[in-house]
């Protein structure tokens, strides 16, 4: 098969398919804590308005499809115009990739682990989380923060998720999602003037779920995040503290855009649990210091600078986490609407990551994935993942985090193989890492397609990820 400079397969075959679906299809991904059967009628309602599809749509995507996990992905059609219908107005729905949806799918989950050493064996098969124990969870670069709002509707009650990003523009974006999503849900409709239908009888507060975990979102370099380097400013730059917002938008009652005093008292709070934060880090510090249980595992313990293995930059004691998520500054070449272009015009548009800088990126990645491993606890479990397809920003960088920390590990994934099927998803590969994943952005041609459900003919963007472990004993 041929293959772009990135790895991407060409497409050879112009031939049309059996009961294919339109080549042009998105996801989206239910919001848990809204009314499932509800959201489902008033999206089916709001789809029926387009023109008729051969397949009935909402179609479940099998593979990433377990509602008694609230795991609910579904493919729609391309034409669908999100931004304008009442289920993602009212935050019903997210619109989501299946494969975003894959990697905090393999960073919650154990049964996409090729072998499951951690599940006892009495309860091998079942889809559970690993533990129903409340979850510390990372996403080193977070925004706009799609996968860090499925790990906050996913994870145990009173988990404490932390989003980090440097972009301050892309961070306030994320900030504002996580208020649409785990905040005032509801209250978007109201600031609508052109829904599709009218989404009144959908939005009623009383049927969400209150939000049950805490998530701060700092805006910060992903790559000294909990290090002094970081905090030589004396800012750890958290901007969101949903616990603060949640009483800030109590207090505020029905008026729902915020004002001056509402945001001067938000930052009045957030600059207090910040210094609160300084303060418990000081004592954790100085207690972590003379322990060694588990229990004051802190960063300060095991920081280490991938290049020259030195500790002296550890000094914030800030508590490991039990899973990390490094969804990496990537140059987007699997994003299929980057492959359009460069299909279409071999210059690309002045792309900010080209193939001049590209060692500057590898750098990036690669400290970015050292970052993450040094913040996760000893049993803790770290996915890496772009949307690239090229090895150099994939298989090379899990390489060299393997090949330099010692308790590190590759924890074999795959999604490739259908329930219900034999056959294996054609556009889901291994890469060229045994045990890492690969999704390709097309769906290549496979005689043996006949045997697909259609679901599995749905490729989702270029997408790589890769599952890692931190041994409890080095
Ligand atoms: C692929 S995007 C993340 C998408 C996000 N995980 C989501 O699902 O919505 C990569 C992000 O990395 C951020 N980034 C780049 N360099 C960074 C750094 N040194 N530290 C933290 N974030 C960084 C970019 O601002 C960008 O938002």
């Amino acid at each position: 098969m041929k293959h772009t400079a990135y790895n991407i397969p060409i497409i050879m075959s112009t031939q049309s398919y059996h009961a294919r679906p339109s080549q042009s299809h998105r996801f989206v991904r239910l919001n848990p804590r809204f009314d499932r059967d509800e959201t489902l009628e008033l999206l089916k309602s709001e789809l029926q308005r387009l023109p008729q599809h051969t397949i009935e749509y909402p179609l479940p995507v099998a593979w990433l499809n377990f509602k008694e996990l609230q795991l609910d992905f579904f493919a729609i059609p391309g034409e669908f115009c999100l931004n304008r219908s009442a289920s993602f107005q009212s935050g019903r729905i997210y619109g989501m990739d299946v494969t975003s949806g894959a990697a905090v799918a393999a960073l919650l989950f154990n049964f996409y682990d090729v072998a499951d050493h951690v599940t006892p064996s009495d309860q091998k098969g079942k889809r559970t989380l690993l533990s129903g124990e409340p979850l510390r969870v990372l996403d080193l670069c977070c925004a706009p923060g799609i996968k860090l709002c499925m790990m906050a509707d996913l994870c145990p009650a009173s988990s404490h998720l932390v989003g980090v990003d440097v972009s301050v523009n892309r961070i306030s974006l994320c900030k504002n999602i996580l208020i649409k999503y785990h905040i005032d849900g509801c209250t978007s409709t109201s600031q609508s003037t052109s829904v599709i239908v009218d989404a009144t009888d959908y939005s009623n507060a009383s049927s969400i779920t209150p939000s049950c975990v805490s998530i701060r979102l700092y805006c910060a370099d992903g790559t000294t995040f909990g290090t002094n380097e970081s905090n030589s400013n004396g800012n750890h730059g958290l901007i969101f503290d949903s616990n603060a917002a949640m009483e800030e938008f109590q207090s505020r009652g029905k008026r729902k855009r915020s004002n001056k005093s509402s945001k001067a008292r938000e930052k009045r709070r957030l600059l207090k649990l910040q210094q609160s934060e300084e303060n418990e880090n000081t004592n954790a510090k100085t207690v972590g210091d003379n322990l060694n249980d588990e229990s004051t595992q802190t960063i300060s313990k095991s920081i280490r600078d991938p290049k020259n293995d030195d500790d002296s930059r550890c000094t914030l004691a800030l508590p490991q986490f039990d899973r990390v998520l490094v969804d990496a500054e990537c140059s987007t070449d699997g994003a299929i609407r980057h492959i359009e272009k460069k299909q279409s015009s071999p210059i690309s548009r002045n792309p900010f990551w080209n193939e001049g800088n590209m060692d500057e990126l590898i750098d990036l990645q690669i400290r970015l994935i050292h970052s993450g491993f040094r913040l996760l606890k000893r049993g803790g479990v770290m996915v890496y993942s772009t949307c690239s397809l090229s090895s150099k920003q994939n298989e090379q960088v899990v390489s060299s985090l393997l090949n330099n920390c010692q308790d590190s590990f590759l924890i074999p994934v795959s999604f490739a193989t259908h329930e219900n099927s034999s056959h294996k998803i054609p556009f889901i590969e291994e890469g060229t890492l045994p045990g890492t994943v690969r999704f390709n952005p097309i769906v290549v041609h496979d005689p043996d397609e006949m045997h697909y459900s259609v679901d599995c003919l749905l490729p989702g963007s270029g997408f790589f990820l890769a599952k890692i472990g931190k041994r409890q004993n080095c």
